[in-house]
Protein backbone atom coordinates (compact mmCIF):
# COMPACT_ATOMS: atom_id res chain seq x y z
CA UNK A 1 0.00 0.00 0.00
CA UNK A 2 1.34 3.69 -0.86
CA UNK A 3 0.26 5.89 1.47
CA UNK A 4 0.63 10.26 1.07
CA UNK A 5 0.14 11.98 3.15
CA UNK A 6 -1.01 15.74 2.24
CA UNK A 7 0.12 18.36 4.51
CA UNK A 8 3.74 17.31 5.65
CA UNK A 9 3.26 19.58 8.74
CA UNK A 10 3.31 18.15 12.63
CA UNK A 11 0.59 15.72 11.98
CA UNK A 12 1.48 14.60 8.68
CA UNK A 13 4.84 13.90 9.47
CA UNK A 14 4.69 11.83 12.73
CA UNK A 15 1.79 9.85 11.62
CA UNK A 16 3.88 9.13 7.72
CA UNK A 17 7.06 8.88 9.90
CA UNK A 18 5.26 5.80 12.34
CA UNK A 19 4.11 4.38 8.98
CA UNK A 20 7.38 4.25 7.26
CA UNK A 21 9.60 3.01 10.47
CA UNK A 22 7.01 0.16 10.44
CA UNK A 23 8.21 -0.74 6.87
CA UNK A 24 5.49 0.89 5.02
CA UNK A 25 6.03 2.36 1.71
CA UNK A 26 4.82 6.77 2.74
CA UNK A 27 5.72 9.60 0.85
CA UNK A 28 5.35 13.24 2.16
CA UNK A 29 3.84 16.12 0.31
CA UNK A 30 4.81 19.24 1.58
CA UNK A 31 6.52 22.57 1.39
CA UNK A 32 9.98 22.89 0.12
CA UNK A 33 11.18 23.79 3.40
CA UNK A 34 10.56 20.52 4.82
CA UNK A 35 10.50 18.81 1.99
CA UNK A 36 14.21 19.40 1.04
CA UNK A 37 15.09 18.76 4.75
CA UNK A 38 13.56 15.42 4.65
CA UNK A 39 14.82 14.50 1.57
CA UNK A 40 18.36 15.06 2.48
CA UNK A 41 18.86 13.99 5.92
CA UNK A 42 15.51 12.12 6.53
CA UNK A 43 12.40 12.94 8.82
CA UNK A 44 13.96 13.35 12.37
CA UNK A 45 11.18 12.52 14.90
CA UNK A 46 12.34 14.21 18.63
CA UNK A 47 10.99 12.78 21.82
CA UNK A 48 11.68 13.61 25.53
CA UNK A 49 13.95 10.41 25.51
CA UNK A 50 15.59 11.36 22.17
CA UNK A 51 15.55 11.79 18.62
CA UNK A 52 15.59 9.20 16.09
CA UNK A 53 15.39 9.30 11.63
CA UNK A 54 13.36 8.30 9.78
CA UNK A 55 15.70 7.39 6.44
CA UNK A 56 12.61 5.45 4.08
CA UNK A 57 10.44 7.93 3.76
CA UNK A 58 9.58 10.00 0.52
CA UNK A 59 8.94 13.89 0.78
CA UNK A 60 7.75 15.91 -2.53
CA UNK A 61 6.57 19.12 -3.19
CA UNK A 62 4.46 17.56 -5.96
CA UNK A 63 1.47 16.05 -6.36
CA UNK A 64 2.30 13.32 -9.10
CA UNK A 65 2.40 10.65 -6.55
CA UNK A 66 -1.11 11.14 -5.54
CA UNK A 67 -1.85 9.24 -9.00
CA UNK A 68 0.34 5.77 -7.44
CA UNK A 69 -1.49 6.55 -4.24
CA UNK A 70 -3.73 3.36 -2.27
CA UNK A 71 -4.21 5.17 0.78
CA UNK A 72 -4.24 9.18 1.72
CA UNK A 73 -3.88 10.76 4.80
CA UNK A 74 -4.87 14.40 4.56
CA UNK A 75 -3.15 16.54 7.74
CA UNK A 76 -3.61 20.08 6.28
CA UNK A 77 -5.02 22.52 8.10
CA UNK A 78 -8.69 22.53 8.46
CA UNK A 79 -8.93 26.26 6.83
CA UNK A 80 -6.58 24.23 3.66
CA UNK A 81 -9.19 21.64 3.15
CA UNK A 82 -10.75 23.14 0.19
CA UNK A 83 -7.88 23.31 -1.50
CA UNK A 84 -6.66 19.75 -0.69
CA UNK A 85 -9.80 18.20 -2.05
CA UNK A 86 -9.46 20.05 -5.28
CA UNK A 87 -5.74 18.53 -5.52
CA UNK A 88 -6.75 15.07 -4.35
CA UNK A 89 -10.10 15.39 -6.58
CA UNK A 90 -7.97 15.80 -10.02
CA UNK A 91 -5.74 13.09 -9.28
CA UNK A 92 -6.60 10.41 -6.78
CA UNK A 93 -8.35 7.14 -8.38
CA UNK A 94 -11.51 6.50 -7.49
CA UNK A 95 -12.20 3.90 -4.24
CA UNK A 96 -8.79 5.48 -2.88
CA UNK A 97 -9.33 5.73 0.71
CA UNK A 98 -8.95 9.35 2.18
CA UNK A 99 -8.58 9.97 6.05
CA UNK A 100 -9.08 13.34 7.42
CA UNK A 101 -6.90 14.24 10.52
CA UNK A 102 -8.29 17.27 10.56
CA UNK A 103 -9.91 18.72 14.24
CA UNK A 104 -13.00 20.00 14.16
CA UNK A 105 -16.60 18.68 12.54
CA UNK A 106 -16.29 19.98 9.31
CA UNK A 107 -13.13 19.11 7.34
CA UNK A 108 -14.31 15.46 6.67
CA UNK A 109 -17.95 16.45 5.30
CA UNK A 110 -16.09 19.00 2.83
CA UNK A 111 -13.75 16.46 1.65
CA UNK A 112 -16.65 13.91 1.36
CA UNK A 113 -18.76 16.35 -0.57
CA UNK A 114 -15.59 16.99 -3.02
CA UNK A 115 -14.22 13.34 -3.69
CA UNK A 116 -17.88 11.35 -4.16
CA UNK A 117 -15.75 8.55 -5.73
CA UNK A 118 -13.34 8.03 -2.69
CA UNK A 119 -14.12 6.86 0.88
CA UNK A 120 -13.55 9.11 3.05
CA UNK A 121 -13.20 8.70 7.30
CA UNK A 122 -12.73 10.94 9.44
CA UNK A 123 -9.44 10.22 12.11
CA UNK A 124 -9.65 11.31 15.53
CA UNK A 125 -6.11 12.49 16.23
CA UNK A 126 -4.91 12.42 20.31
CA UNK A 127 -1.18 13.09 19.66
CA UNK A 128 0.43 16.32 20.98
CA UNK A 129 2.81 16.84 18.10
CA UNK A 130 5.11 20.21 16.89
CA UNK A 131 7.53 21.04 13.89
CA UNK A 132 10.45 21.92 15.80
CA UNK A 133 12.36 23.20 12.64
CA UNK A 134 11.81 21.98 9.04
CA UNK A 135 11.92 18.36 8.80
CA UNK A 136 12.06 17.71 12.57
CA UNK A 137 8.62 17.25 14.09
CA UNK A 138 8.49 16.92 17.92
CA UNK A 139 6.27 14.60 19.74
CA UNK A 140 5.23 14.90 23.17
CA UNK A 141 3.17 12.30 24.29
CA UNK A 142 0.03 9.83 22.85
CA UNK A 143 0.12 8.66 19.29
CA UNK A 144 -3.59 7.50 19.37
CA UNK A 145 -5.87 7.52 16.02
CA UNK A 146 -10.16 7.28 16.96
CA UNK A 147 -12.00 5.48 14.03
CA UNK A 148 -14.96 4.89 13.15
CA UNK A 149 -15.82 0.88 13.56
CA UNK A 150 -16.59 0.17 10.09
CA UNK A 151 -13.34 0.97 9.14
CA UNK A 152 -11.96 -2.23 10.48
CA UNK A 153 -12.91 -4.06 7.50
CA UNK A 154 -10.83 -1.88 5.10
CA UNK A 155 -7.54 -2.75 3.94
CA UNK A 156 -5.94 0.19 5.19
CA UNK A 157 -6.85 -0.71 8.87
CA UNK A 158 -4.45 -3.29 8.80
CA UNK A 159 -1.14 -1.04 7.92
CA UNK A 160 -2.30 1.71 10.31
CA UNK A 161 -1.98 -0.91 13.03
CA UNK A 162 0.34 -2.91 12.00
CA UNK A 163 2.56 0.30 13.31
CA UNK A 164 3.12 2.04 16.81
CA UNK A 165 0.01 3.59 15.82
CA UNK A 166 -2.38 3.00 18.27
CA UNK A 167 -6.22 2.48 16.61
CA UNK A 168 -9.14 2.96 18.39
CA UNK A 169 -12.66 1.52 17.05
CA UNK A 170 -15.74 3.39 17.85
CA UNK A 171 -19.46 2.48 16.89
CA UNK A 172 -20.67 5.99 17.70
CA UNK A 173 -18.00 7.67 16.05
CA UNK A 174 -20.32 11.33 15.83
CA UNK A 175 -20.35 11.23 19.74
CA UNK A 176 -16.30 10.66 19.94
CA UNK A 177 -16.36 13.08 17.17
CA UNK A 178 -18.20 15.84 19.58
CA UNK A 179 -15.70 14.32 22.62
CA UNK A 180 -12.30 15.48 20.97
CA UNK A 181 -14.28 19.23 19.84
CA UNK A 182 -15.10 19.64 23.55
CA UNK A 183 -11.59 18.80 24.34
CA UNK A 184 -9.84 21.09 22.38
CA UNK A 185 -12.78 24.27 22.96
CA UNK A 186 -11.59 23.49 26.39
CA UNK A 187 -7.78 23.09 25.82
CA UNK A 188 -6.84 24.93 22.74
CA UNK A 189 -7.99 28.62 23.21
CA UNK A 190 -6.48 28.70 27.14
CA UNK A 191 -3.16 27.28 26.02
CA UNK A 192 -2.78 29.94 23.19
CA UNK A 193 -4.23 32.82 25.12
CA UNK A 194 -1.41 32.01 27.87
CA UNK A 195 0.81 30.42 25.49
CA UNK A 196 1.24 27.69 28.42
CA UNK A 197 1.75 23.92 28.62
CA UNK A 198 -0.78 21.47 29.65
CA UNK A 199 1.35 20.55 32.35
CA UNK A 200 1.82 24.55 33.61
CA UNK A 201 -1.97 24.90 33.39
CA UNK A 202 -2.31 22.23 35.31
CA UNK A 203 -0.44 24.25 38.10
CA UNK A 204 -2.92 27.48 38.04
CA UNK A 205 -5.08 26.53 41.25
CA UNK A 206 -8.28 28.36 39.73
CA UNK A 207 -7.76 26.24 36.26
CA UNK A 208 -10.25 23.00 37.32
CA UNK A 209 -13.64 24.75 38.72
CA UNK A 210 -13.04 27.37 35.21
CA UNK A 211 -12.48 24.56 32.93
CA UNK A 212 -15.32 22.21 34.87
CA UNK A 213 -17.67 25.61 33.92
CA UNK A 214 -16.60 25.79 30.13
CA UNK A 215 -16.94 21.86 29.70
CA UNK A 216 -20.82 22.30 31.35
CA UNK A 217 -21.67 25.18 28.93
CA UNK A 218 -20.07 23.04 26.00
CA UNK A 219 -21.77 19.98 27.02
CA UNK A 220 -24.85 22.03 26.89
CA UNK A 221 -24.43 22.91 23.84
CA UNK A 222 -23.35 19.36 22.33
CA UNK A 223 -26.38 17.70 24.44
CA UNK A 224 -28.85 20.89 22.32
CA UNK A 225 -27.55 19.23 19.06
CA UNK A 226 -28.77 15.97 20.30
CA UNK A 227 -25.06 14.64 21.27
CA UNK A 228 -24.36 13.21 24.57
CA UNK A 229 -20.46 13.16 25.10
CA UNK A 230 -20.38 11.20 28.32
CA UNK A 231 -19.81 11.90 31.54
CA UNK A 232 -16.16 11.26 32.01
CA UNK A 233 -15.28 14.50 29.47
CA UNK A 234 -13.54 16.79 32.35
CA UNK A 235 -11.56 13.57 33.75
CA UNK A 236 -10.37 12.94 30.18
CA UNK A 237 -9.25 16.98 29.89
CA UNK A 238 -7.56 16.51 32.61
CA UNK A 239 -6.13 13.44 32.36
CA UNK A 240 -5.06 14.66 28.49
CA UNK A 241 -3.07 17.71 30.24
CA UNK A 242 -0.93 15.29 31.97
CA UNK A 243 -0.29 12.84 29.25
CA UNK A 244 0.84 15.77 27.09
CA UNK A 245 2.27 17.96 29.59
CA UNK A 246 4.69 19.14 27.52
CA UNK A 247 2.07 19.94 24.71
CA UNK A 248 1.10 23.99 23.83
CA UNK A 249 -2.00 23.15 21.26
CA UNK A 250 -1.94 23.69 17.75
CA UNK A 251 -3.95 26.87 18.46
CA UNK A 252 -0.82 28.19 20.44
CA UNK A 253 1.70 27.04 18.04
CA UNK A 254 -0.25 28.87 14.96
CA UNK A 255 -0.37 31.92 17.09
CA UNK A 256 3.41 31.50 17.95
CA UNK A 257 3.81 31.22 13.94
CA UNK A 258 1.88 34.28 13.43
CA UNK A 259 -0.57 32.33 11.30
CA UNK A 260 -4.53 32.24 11.59
CA UNK A 261 -5.81 30.02 13.97
CA UNK A 262 -8.47 27.16 13.78
CA UNK A 263 -10.33 28.99 16.56
CA UNK A 264 -13.93 28.65 14.11
CA UNK A 265 -14.01 25.22 14.16
CA UNK A 266 -13.60 24.81 17.68
CA UNK A 267 -14.81 27.72 20.27
CA UNK A 268 -16.63 29.30 17.22
CA UNK A 269 -18.55 26.49 15.96
CA UNK A 270 -19.76 26.16 19.23
CA UNK A 271 -21.25 29.38 19.30
CA UNK A 272 -22.47 29.00 16.21
CA UNK A 273 -24.70 26.04 17.82
CA UNK A 274 -25.31 27.59 20.75
CA UNK A 275 -26.85 30.61 18.83
CA UNK A 276 -28.90 27.88 16.89
CA UNK A 277 -30.26 25.87 19.65
CA UNK A 278 -30.96 29.41 21.98
CA UNK A 279 -27.92 27.56 24.33
CA UNK A 280 -26.03 30.76 25.49
CA UNK A 281 -22.00 30.52 25.65
CA UNK A 282 -19.87 33.33 27.28
CA UNK A 283 -17.15 31.45 28.30
CA UNK A 284 -16.71 30.15 24.67
CA UNK A 285 -17.26 33.63 23.04
CA UNK A 286 -14.86 35.27 25.32
CA UNK A 287 -12.23 32.80 24.53
CA UNK A 288 -12.99 32.86 21.00
CA UNK A 289 -12.97 36.75 21.15
CA UNK A 290 -9.49 36.74 22.70
CA UNK A 291 -8.01 35.02 20.07
CA UNK A 292 -9.03 36.53 17.07
CA UNK A 293 -7.98 39.46 19.01
CA UNK A 294 -4.80 38.14 19.07
CA UNK A 295 -4.55 36.71 15.51
CA UNK A 296 -4.65 40.35 14.57
CA UNK A 297 -2.19 42.03 13.48
CA UNK A 298 -1.62 44.87 15.90
CA UNK A 299 -1.24 48.57 13.91
N1 LIG B 1 -0.34 19.63 16.25
C1 LIG B 1 -1.04 18.80 17.02
O1 LIG B 1 -0.59 18.38 18.10
C2 LIG B 1 -2.39 18.33 16.59
C3 LIG B 1 -3.00 18.80 15.45
N2 LIG B 1 -4.24 18.31 15.08
C4 LIG B 1 -4.91 18.78 13.87
O2 LIG B 1 -4.21 18.29 12.73
C5 LIG B 1 -4.35 19.17 11.62
C6 LIG B 1 -2.95 19.52 11.11
O3 LIG B 1 -2.29 20.25 12.15
P1 LIG B 1 -0.71 20.40 12.26
O4 LIG B 1 -0.04 19.21 11.70
O5 LIG B 1 -0.43 20.81 13.64
O6 LIG B 1 -0.49 21.64 11.26
P2 LIG B 1 0.83 22.07 10.49
O7 LIG B 1 0.62 23.49 10.08
O8 LIG B 1 2.03 21.70 11.28
O9 LIG B 1 0.81 21.12 9.21
C7 LIG B 1 0.10 21.35 8.03
C8 LIG B 1 1.16 21.40 6.93
O10 LIG B 1 0.54 21.18 5.67
C9 LIG B 1 1.11 22.10 4.75
N3 LIG B 1 0.20 22.22 3.60
C10 LIG B 1 -1.06 22.68 3.58
N4 LIG B 1 -1.59 22.57 2.35
C11 LIG B 1 -0.63 22.02 1.59
C12 LIG B 1 -0.54 21.68 0.22
N5 LIG B 1 -1.58 21.87 -0.61
N6 LIG B 1 0.61 21.16 -0.27
C13 LIG B 1 1.66 20.96 0.55
N7 LIG B 1 1.65 21.26 1.87
C14 LIG B 1 0.52 21.79 2.38
C15 LIG B 1 1.23 23.36 5.56
O11 LIG B 1 2.06 24.32 4.95
P3 LIG B 1 1.75 25.92 5.26
O12 LIG B 1 1.80 26.06 6.73
O13 LIG B 1 2.84 26.60 4.50
O14 LIG B 1 0.39 26.18 4.68
C16 LIG B 1 1.84 22.78 6.85
O15 LIG B 1 3.24 22.59 6.70
C17 LIG B 1 -5.12 20.40 12.17
O16 LIG B 1 -6.48 20.30 11.84
C18 LIG B 1 -4.92 20.30 13.69
O17 LIG B 1 -5.99 20.88 14.41
C19 LIG B 1 -4.87 17.35 15.81
C20 LIG B 1 -4.31 16.88 16.95
C21 LIG B 1 -3.04 17.30 17.43
C1 LIG C 1 -4.65 16.56 21.08
C2 LIG C 1 -4.44 18.07 21.21
C3 LIG C 1 -5.25 18.59 22.37
C4 LIG C 1 -2.97 18.18 21.49
O1 LIG C 1 -2.54 19.41 21.87
C5 LIG C 1 -4.92 18.77 19.98
O2 LIG C 1 -5.84 18.27 19.36
C6 LIG C 1 -4.43 20.09 19.52
O3 LIG C 1 -3.46 20.64 20.02
O4 LIG C 1 -5.08 20.62 18.57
Amino acid sequence: MNTVVLGAGAVGCFFGGLLAEAGHSVTLIGRAVHVERIQAEGLRIETASGRRWVRDIAASTGLECLKGASLVLCCTKSAQIDEAAQFLGARLNAHVPVLSLQNGLTSAERLRKALPNNPVWPALVYAAVGMNEPGVVAHRGGQRLCLDARCRIEPFFNVLSDSAIECQLYADMEAMRWHKLLVNCALNALSAISQSTYGALLEVPALKTWLGELIRECVEVARACGIEVGATLEHDVLELMQAMAHQRSSTAQDLARGRPTEIDEFNGFLMQKGREHGVLTPINTTLYTLIKALETPSA
